[in-house]
């Protein structure tokens, strides 16, 4: 060996990944034939010749981004893991541990293989208190350290007890953290875990002060350990052996902390939760746990991450905690996402809209900047997760009803203050209840990405959606009193929808009226007031309120059912989980269509868990029952008395603005588009 830089990390290195348990164990451990190395000191190059052959040196291939990246549940989703929670406090009540660490998992899937450069590069970056780390795919950044050894000297740095916005604000030191009995004592139990490991091969060994350890998406509790060898201690990875898993990722005892993981976790570690590291030719190295990570395959990468559970863990903190530090790696997956293809701005010159509507790209433009302008804080952690949906805003779609229906009956040229200000608040309260519905489903992912109850707890999503509604009520101050009473109206009309469709659940009597009702409240109710809301900014007098009023009416109603419809029949990826009405009990209008011909079909929707077959069988029954043809029509004909509404304008009006109005429907809604071909056949009335 020629060593011409002396420093531990020049000369021969290996980099070790070792699988958390023994089976299914699969460790890996790699010799470069060549490293690039850094530090304080300079830069080297380290080759390793095989039969004296050096290795052939290729240019570097520019790194790849991964594109849109998206998430999913994999084996075990937030639901089921506050389940496992549940089931290991039980278990921790019944004196079988007193403290397991369990871990769930998620998958990002990109649109191109994920190079792990990239992500090196963004979580390098983002963390340096951190130990970043690429070995076989295995791709994190981890704030623990488990063993360093430099000579005789060992360095332990040992993580327990964690505070996340939504659950405890880090603001200053986070007081919570420090005195919390149960921090303390998840603490307390890691660190003897470490010194415990330590102590037979060590002369000296000092656990220091617990401090806080801030990270961009946590804070932990830290203690750092430091020792001295003894001088017949073993090699490093023997003392790893011995350390590995400490509390911080097994529990306390360790063998039954390990027994219970093998029986309540539903997943596979594999590395996840292992050493990761490196060593040199004289035993001296690294290993930190490896965590906040992910295991890349192609375009996927499997995340991971666990919590300590003792007796006092509550499962939707634990759940969200595991969010929060799934977020190491998913705000490095995420970093430069491409832009959101986003209808309202991409429109060309040469689209219906846009050619009759010359005013509609910069207007909407203008009601982005109002959005983004009244939804911020000055608290920069909370601004975050409030721009969050307003950010990631799908197509503008409630906006641009407002828009288009302010146009007509308003003076040639860009909108007013006051109709950029109502489409800015009909978005506004529609995200509002987005935040919401997602809290109450426990929903993972919206449009792909991590939902704010998924990034930062339930409590931060709840606040967010009522810090928006707050939002609303700014804004409608400064429309006046007709403005404010429409918006409450609407509100109640959301409200109303929900509950109907809360109380139906698992109602095998529920009727047409019923769905029809509670679609009305819950979809329609919005579209309607944002067409009405528009058309009264611009001057619109109550008749032509009322007929705008009734066209967003029945496009909403025509909305939800194809909504539904493709809710059992899509055959592509919609982002929601095919069948999520019928496993959630939510009987929607073909279901109630085939219940009145097929009366087998009850015990099919009853039967508990609903499984694919199940949902299989419903499916041929329901086929079979016409349900979705008919279903179908009623769409086609609330699309109808949409147009028929618009006839109503008076003859000065109808045959400018009823094509135009028709057209903006189309292009903004694929699912019009489908229907008006049955309504107005195969030309679609061009
Ligand atoms: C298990 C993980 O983290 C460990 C668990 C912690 C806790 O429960 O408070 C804190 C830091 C880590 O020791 C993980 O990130 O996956």
């Amino acid at each position: 060996m020629d060593d011409r830089v002396g420093s531990s990390r020049s000369g021969l290195v290996a980099f070790a990944s070792f699988a958390f348990a023994a089976h299914p164990g699969h460790s890996v451990l790699v010799v470069p034939e060549t490293v690039l190395g850094r530090d304080e000191a300079g830069t080297w190059v380290t080759t390793v010749r095989l039969d004296g052959v050096p290795p052939a040196m290729r240019a570097a291939e520019p790194v790849r981004r991964p594109g849109r990246v998206r998430f999913v549940d994999a084996s075990v989703s937030a639901h089921r893991y506050r389940e496992v929670v549940r089931a290991a406090v039980a278990r921790i009540e019944a004196g079988e541990v007193d403290k397991v660490v369990l871990a769930r998992d998620q998958l990002a899937v990109a649109e191109g293989d994920v190079d792990p450069r990239h992500l090196l590069g963004r979580l390098a970056a983002a963390n340096p208190g951190c130990w970043t780390f690429c070995v076989d795919g295995l791709v994190g950044s981890t704030p623990e350290m488990l063993l360093r050894r430099t000579g005789d000297e060992v360095f332990s740095r040992v993580l327990a007890g964690t505070a996340f916005p939504g659950r405890r604000w880090p603001d200053g030191v986070p007081p919570e953290l420090s005195d919390s009995g149960k921090d303390r004592a998840e603490h307390e139990y890691a660190v003897r875990s470490v010194l415990g490991g330590l102590e037979p091969f060590t002369g000296r060994l000092v656990a220091g002060e617990p401090t806080v350890l801030r990270l961009p998406t946590l804070v932990h509790l830290e203690t750092d350990v430091r020792g001295v060898l003894a001088p017949d201690a073993p090699g490093l990875l023997s003392i790893l052996d011995s350390l590995h898993p400490s509390a911080a990722v097994g529990g306390t005892p360790t063998d039954a902390a390990l027994e219970l993981i093998a029986r309540l976790e539903p997943l596979e570690r594999g590395r996840y939760a292992g050493p990761v590291g490196w060593i040199n030719a004289d035993g001296d190295g690294e290993f930190g746990i490896a965590l906040r990570c992910g295991q890349l395959d192609g375009p996927q990468v499997r995340l991971f991450a666990g919590c300590g559970v003792v007796a006092e863990s509550d499962p939707d903190t634990e759940a969200a905690e595991a969010g929060a530090k799934f977020r190491a790696l998913s705000d490095a997956l995420l970093a430069e996402q491409p832009e959101e293809p986003d209808e309202g701005t991409t429109m060309t010159a040469t689209t219906h809209t846009a050619t009759h509507f010359p005013h509609l790209v910069d207007d909407l433009a203008r009601v982005r900047q109002l959005l983004a302008a009244t939804v911020r804080v000055g608290d920069q952690r909370i601004n975050e997760p409030c721009a969050n949906l307003v950010r990631n805003n799908g197509r503008l779609f409630r906006p641009t009803l407002v828009l288009t229906s302010a146009y007509p009956f308003a003076p040639p040229g860009p909108a007013s203050e006051r109709v950029i200000t109502a489409a800015a608040i009909v978005e506004l309260l529609h995200v509002a209840t987005l935040y919401h519905d997602d809290l109450c489903d426990s929903a993972q992912t919206r449009r792909g990405l991590p939902t704010v109850n998924a990034l930062y707890g339930d409590t931060v999503a709840l606040l967010c959606g009522d810090h928006l509604l707050a939002c609303c009520v700014e804004l409608l101050g400064g429309l006046g009193s007709d403005a404010v009473l429409l918006f409450a109206e609407t509100l109640k009309g959301l409200c109303n929808g929900q509950f109907l469709e809360t109380v139906d659940v698992g109602d095998l009597d529920r009727g047409e009226a019923a769905y029809f009702e509670s679609i009305a409240g819950k979809t329609a109710k919005l579209m309607s007031s944002s067409a009405a809301l528009g058309a009264m900014q611009a001057g619109a007098g109550p008749r032509e309120q009322k007929v705008m009023a009734s066209y967003g009416h029945h496009l909403g109603i025509a909305f939800q059912i194809w909504d539904d419809l493709l809710d059992l029949w899509s055959a592509v990826d919609t982002g929601k989980p095919r069948f999520g009405d019928l496993r959630n009990g939510v009987y929607t209008l073909p279901v109630i269509h085939g219940l009145r011909d097929q009366p087998e079909l009850a015990d099919l929707l009853l039967a508990q868990p609903l499984t694919d077959e199940h949902c299989g069988r419903i499916l041929a029954l329901l086929d079979e029952a016409g349900a979705r043809e008919s279903s179908l029509a009623a769409a086609r004909e609330h699309v109808g008395a949409a147009l028929g509404s618009l006839a109503e304008l008076g003859d000065d009006l109808v045959a400018e603005v009823a094509p135009r109005l028709l057209g903006v429907a189309r292009e903004l809604m694929p699912e019009v588009e489908q229907l008006l071909v049955a309504v107005l056949g195969e030309d679609g009335g061009r």
